[in-house]
């Protein structure tokens, strides 16, 4: 199977499928640094990354918004001074979908090739 990251994203619509317990399991691994919470009965996906300063973190916030502008498929962006707080889940079924996933590798992918994200 191709990257996590390279698989494209179905597009997310109101009767799209929730990821399957089974699923979260086979995926999870390639995001092994993100958590998933659950907000107002949502299940999320969330990472921290950490940057120098806030023109660091806002490019990031930047290319992660271009990333989802790319997709049609948008995380909820906290950006803050050396530190950007990224959540992915699908507005649409109130809940996870595969989408969440790829995109939270993509996420993770842009990170690396930014300096002193982890
Ligand atoms: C009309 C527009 O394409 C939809 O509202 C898209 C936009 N981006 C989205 N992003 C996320 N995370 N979930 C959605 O359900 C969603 N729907």
């Amino acid at each position: 199977m191709s990257q996590l990251s390279e698989q494209a994203c179905e597009a997310c619509s109101w009767d799209a499928p929730l990821v399957t317990d089974s699923e979260i399991e086979q995926l999870k691994p390639s995001i092994p640094d993100w958590q998933i919470l659950e907000r107002d009965g949502i299940m999320q996906l969330e990472r921290v990354f950490t940057f120098r300063n806030f023109k660091q973190a806002l490019a990031f916030t930047n290319q992660i918004g271009e990333v989802a502008e790319e997709a049609g498929h948008h995380p909820a962006l906290l950006t803050e001074w050396g530190k950007v707080t990224v959540t992915w889940w699908s507005h649409a079924i109130k809940g996870l979908h595969r989408n969440d996933f790829i995109l939270a590798a993509r996420t993770d992918e842009v990170a690396k090739s930014n300096v002193r994200a982890d």
